[in-house]
């Protein structure tokens, strides 16, 4: 099938991944995701949060819709075009406009480079501006939008910043690239509570104001019920609910989604909890 237009960006078709063990090993082949589908829409720019417990098949779909990891059935189209099938050109137009931010990221940085590398390389790599002073611009123009000074962050060294400063920086960098979808991995469990509120600020902007799309891999449903638009819950590999955020919240129909509701921790026991975050919200 051609690529054209009113494909989705984005596409996850039955996507079911069974991870088998190597010659040596002598375990159980694991079936980490079943039949998942999804549909990310260039001109619906929405956040789609995957929750579920640990184990429960979120990794291993992000790293699917990143194309890092191969589907043992069903298939990952990019406008159309099974990832397998990319051509040199659109292979990267997807590594463009599909950017990956994950949980940790230390490992993404080299210590050895101040952070100024980071962008470097992706000046150099993709065609972001005409001419140097225009790359400089649109590097700065970045870190701002995510609430950083460019000066100060730009020759730190990586360990001298906070992991939510470095977490902020990779949204940066992706940034840089206008992508249109980006895969975030639990970007937030590794950061403490407010930072945590600026970073899924700056998500909820970016979806706003850049109309970038988000597949948000959380375990944390307090977080899904602010900012994301849709929620796909796993359990077990399989998508056991999948809807309006706050709808599937407000009203679970899996007794799994119920489980991992209860599981969120409230300050008044007496309260349910999804009431209490509405009421926070408001
Ligand atoms: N490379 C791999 N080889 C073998 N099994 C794997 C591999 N990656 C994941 N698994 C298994 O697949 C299942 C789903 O893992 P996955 O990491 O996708 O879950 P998750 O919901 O993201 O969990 P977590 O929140 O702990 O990261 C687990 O049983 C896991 O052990």
């Amino acid at each position: 099938m051609s690529a054209t237009s009113d494909q989705p960006l984005l596409q996850a078709e039955q996507v079911t991944k069974v991870y088998r063990s190597g010659l040596l090993e002598q375990r159980e082949p694991v079936t980490a995701l079943k039949q998942f589908s999804l549909e990310i829409h260039a001109e619906q720019p929405r956040i789609v949060a995957l929750a579920g417990q640990s184990g429960s098949g979120k990794s291993t779909a992000a790293q699917i819709a990143l194309g890092f990891v191969q589907p043992t059935s069903g298939s990952i189209r990019y406008r159309g075009t099974p990832l397998a099938k990319l051509a040199r050109g659109p292979r990267r137009q997807f590594r463009q406009e599909v950017q990956a931010v994950l949980q940790d990221p230390f490992t993404a940085f080299n210590p050895v480079y101040r952070v100024r590398h980071v962008f470097d390389v992706v000046v150099r790599n993709f065609e972001i501006a005409a001419t140097p002073a225009e790359a400089r611009r649109a590097v700065a123009e970045a870190i701002e939008f995510v609430g950083l000074d460019p000066a100060r962050v730009l020759d730190a060294y990586p360990h001298q910043l906070s992991g939510g400063e470095r977490q902020r920086v990779m949204i940066a960098r992706a940034c840089l690239l206008r992508p249109r979808v980006i895969v975030a991995d639990e970007p937030v469990s590794m950061v403490d509570a407010s930072i945590r509120a600026a970073i899924l600020e700056v998500i909820v902007n970016l979806r706003k104001e850049a109309g970038i799309s988000f597949l948000y891999v959380t375990h944390d449903l307090s977080t899904a019920y602010h900012i994301a638009d849709e929620l796909l819950v796993l359990y077990e590999g399989e998508t056991v609910e999948r809807g309006d955020a706050r709808a599937v919240i407000d009203a679970p129909t899996h007794e799994y989604t119920r489980r991992l509701i209860d599981a969120v921790p409230v300050p008044d026991p007496d309260v349910r909890w999804a009431a209490a975050v509405r009421e926070d919200a408001a």
